[in-house]
């Protein structure tokens, strides 16, 4: 499935009667990356879960490629081409690495496991260990390449760098910014580390209490170290 566009327009949800997100109205061009930036709390992942179906939406819409996904069920948006990756590294612990693997496949043949030893040739060295054998990073490998494997058409990363040595996150970035500029997926990123946030994406989003309070380009949040201090708190980024 090639990237697709997503516009996310006027969406409020949280978790029962707890509204987290309110108003949130932000759109993406298919094939770019955006990243998600605020403190701690501020519901970045709850954005995230949000797009994917998982919290209780209050109103609003969520057009991938042009179409509202957002009256479907969390199932149905992954066969439209949603593909999170949680912070939760949810994988299957007591299946093998390679059976999560096959699990993400959906209906590409077995052969398109290489994809997923080839960007993560720890997999491959594993992949008769249980899941709960794995180590959180080798967790983190697994969840993320299980998505990719799917072909989502909008890829949703939540702190996918978390627990991972510096020398794989670069890897990591670099091949989800291939991916992207290749046309195969869009990317929406969370990430905690600004640095890598904004060396990844093309533009950014700042959420405080839930709603947007700052979008625009990289560049422009790079070089106003006033903003980052304000709604990120944390000082000047190089
Ligand atoms: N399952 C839940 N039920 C009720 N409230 C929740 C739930 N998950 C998160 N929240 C609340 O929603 C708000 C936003 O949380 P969220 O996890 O989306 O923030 P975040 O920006 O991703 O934070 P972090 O950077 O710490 O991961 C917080 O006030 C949190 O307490």
């Amino acid at each position: 499935m090639p990237a697709e566009s997503l516009e996310v327009r006027r969406l409020s949800a949280g978790y029962g009667p707890t509204v987290v997100l309110e108003d949130v109205s932000f759109s993406v061009p298919a094939g770019a990356r955006l990243s998600i930036l605020g403190r701690n709390g501020m519901g970045k992942t709850t954005l995230l879960s949000s797009l994917m179906g998982l919290t209780r939406r209050y109103g609003g819409e969520i057009l991938l490629g042009g179409r509202d996904v957002a009256g479907l069920k969390s199932c149905d948006r992954a066969l439209r081409g949603l593909g999170l990756v949680p912070q939760t590294r949810d994988i299957f612990r007591s299946l093998t690495v390679e059976e999560n693997l096959i699990a993400g496949l959906k209906d590409r043949p077995r052969s398109a496991l290489e994809e997923a030893y080839e960007m993560f040739p720890r997999l491959r060295e594993r992949r008769r260990n249980l899941g709960w054998q794995l180590s959180g990073g080798e967790q983190q490998m697994l969840s993320t390449a299980r998505t990719i494997l799917g072909r989502p058409s909008v890829l949703l990363l939540d702190e996918p760098l978390e627990g991972l040595a510096p020398v794989i996150c670069e890897e990591l970035m670099a091949a989800f910014v291939r991916l992207a500029s290749g046309g195969e997926m869009t990317i929406l990123l969370v990430e905690q580390r600004i640095e890598s946030a904004l060396d990844f994406a093309d533009s950014v989003l700042i959420l405080e209490r839930g709603r947007i309070v700052w979008q625009g380009t990289s560049e422009a949040l790079r070089s106003d170290e006033r903003l980052v201090e304000q709604y990120i708190g944390v000082g000047t980024v190089h």
